[in-house]
């Protein structure tokens, strides 16, 4: 049987009994966000992450979400990338786009990739400079607290370390406030070279779902989560403070193990 609650002001935790559950859930928020910001704006503007989110967003590609979803109205951008050729293994792209974007009728000139044969910094301006258009002419909304981007929501994973798209640890980029996209070429995890959404971009998000399962990661969600002594400034999950939208964690049982006293009505 699931859990679900809000706790420590950190956001709505989502706790499934197994995979297929988590799936499930997931497949269903995603298409409830994707329907209200059709219905809102016509639109839905999504940034996925790489890694274990997508096989975990399978079910997207299934009945009924492959019929129900209006995929032509979804744009598609990333919250982080890998500077690697789109066909390379490593790109976030190609897992998306093997994992879904293949298999669902999604407009081809609606996916926002980046450009795999210019320099991360170039390609980190470029695709800023992407998003700044699809801005002016609302594809994306603005926030209207900053001059930020407003993506309907934000997709991320988690890594065993606490960090969330290429944001990692201590990593200087986690004070830039500047830049909407930027780009390390120094990331602890392979391949090296990343562009990465910055934490402002990420907060600004009308919702940001944080999706982690295996209890290799349990210990970096009890400190991103609960109120721990030292508290941790710059374990990047953390730092995942939406300032209006909404944060909701997708957890598999394992992965919320380590999480203090849990008094969720079942
Ligand atoms: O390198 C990355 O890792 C994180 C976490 O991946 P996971 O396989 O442990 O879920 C991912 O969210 C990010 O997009 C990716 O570039």
């Amino acid at each position: 049987m699931a859990l679900s609650g809000v706790k420590n002001n950190r956001g709505e935790l989502r706790i499934l009994e197994n995979l297929d559950e988590l799936r499930t859930d997931l497949a269903d928020y995603i298409a409830e966000l994707s329907e209200a910001a059709v219905k809102e704006r016509g639109v839905f503007a999504i940034a996925l992450s790489g890694g274990s989110l997508i096989g975990l967003m399978g079910k997207l590609c299934e009945a009924p979400y492959n019929k129900t979803v209006d995929w032509a109205k979804w744009y598609i951008f990333w919250a982080d990338e890998r500077v690697v050729a789109k066909n390379h293994s490593d790109s976030n792209y190609k897992l998306a786009k093997d994992g879904i974007l293949s298999k669902v009728p999604i407009v081809p000139s609606h996916v926002h990739s980046i450009n795999d044969s210019v320099s991360a910094e170039e390609a980190a301006d470029e695709y800023m400079f992407v998003i700044r258009q699809l801005v002016k002419t609302r594809m994306v909304s603005v926030s209207d607290i900053s001059d930020c981007p407003k993506f309907d929501l934000i997709l991320l994973g988690m890594g065993p370390d606490g960090h969330i798209a290429s944001l990692f640890p201590s990593h200087a980029v986690l004070d830039e406030t500047d830049e909407w996209v930027t780009f390390i070429t120094d990331s602890p995890k392979p391949p090296p070279e990343r562009i990465t959404f910055t934490l402002p971009v990420i907060n600004s998000a009308s919702n940001v779902a944080i999706v982690v399962t295996g209890e290799s990661k349990a210990e970096a969600v009890h400190l991103a989560i609960d109120n721990v002594e030292p508290n941790c400034p710059s374990l990047p999950a953390r730092l995942v403070q939406p300032t209006k939208g909404k944060l909701v964690w997708f957890l598999d049982k394992p992965a919320a193990s380590k999480l203090d006293d849990l008094q969720f009505s079942e």
